[in-house]
């Protein structure tokens, strides 16, 4: 089976744009396999915390460091998604942490306009040099609130960023400038497809008040190099430990294991 390698057509064009969105990233047996075992993952379950919105609607979340052998972290440690952040950070990547997000129907809520690096700056890296990783596994739209990205807003730099309710935001001063100079692209999706964003990428998106779910899968990486100076995060300061693309289909795993080093709220 061939899977999707990222060109260096598409390396110039994130450079430029902040992101690039790759169809069909996953197989449809992959993302099928995936969906079902994170909806009936009860660990993710239990693991997850909640964020509320402005309007108090609540997206679920569960986050974790380490990758283990579940099949998320497998995706996470695949070739395709692990050279992708290689070639798009340009060096050795290691992984920062990933999370399951839960926008269910009626009550997934809204993000506020933010950068990553406004929250990872906070926890000790010194460089932008970070990217999250975003693969749908249920299809992402308008209506469900699909991730919302500023074209180019990466080369603004580091937005300062301050507590808006239960979440942090960017400088609305700022974001209404630049609002008014870039492009604002919803970025709809099919399951499987992956998003790759730069960590000073402005996004957002709307609460879900369809009927449909949005569930996705985020990983972030920073460069090897690029090693936060405070906490303790043992993933983002080692190699990654890479698996085959097939790794994903030839698993037996029924879902992420109780241990894993979860961010508990
Ligand atoms: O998936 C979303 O709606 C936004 C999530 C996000 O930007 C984040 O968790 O940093
Ligand atoms: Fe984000």
């Amino acid at each position: 089976m061939n899977y999707k390698k990222i060109s260096k057509a598409e390396k110039e064009l994130f450079d430029k744009d902040g992101y690039i969105l790759v169809k069909g990233m996953l197989k449809p047996d992959e993302v099928k396999k995936l969906y079902a075992i994170a909806v009936q993952d009860q660990v993710i379950s239990h693991k997850s915390y909640d964020r509320g919105d402005a309007n108090g609607l609540r997206t679920k979340l569960a986050l974790w460091y380490s990758l283990g052998d579940d099949v998320y972290s497998l995706l996470a440690r695949s070739k395709r998604i692990v050279n992708g952040a290689r070639v798009l950070l340009g060096g050795e990547p290691a992984h920062f942490h990933s999370k399951l997000m839960q926008k269910e129907p009626k009550v997934g809520g809204a993000w506020e306009w933010h950068q990553d690096y406004g929250y990872w700056y906070r926890d000790g890296f010194l460089y932008p040099q970070m990217i999250s990783v975003l693969t749908a596994l249920s299809p992402a739209t308008k209506e469900n609130g699909c991730l919302q990205v500023l074209k180019g807003s990466h080369l603004a730099g580091r937005i300062e960023h301050g507590f808006s309710g239960e979440q942090v935001g960017a400088n609305q001063e700022r974001v209404d400038e630049l609002l008014k100079q870039l492009a604002l692209v919803f970025v709809e999706m099919e399951a499987g497809d992956t998003l790759f964003f730069h960590s000073n990428t402005l996004h957002r998106s709307d609460a879900n008040l369809s009927d449909h779910p949005r569930w996705s899968l985020i990983s972030a990486y920073n460069l090897l190099t690029n090693k936060p100076y405070k906490g303790n995060y043992p993933s983002a300061t080692a190699p990654i430990n890479c698996v085959n693309d097939q790794a994903l289909l030839e698993s037996n795993s029924e879902g992420i294991e109780e241990d894993a080093n979860f961010l508990v709220k």
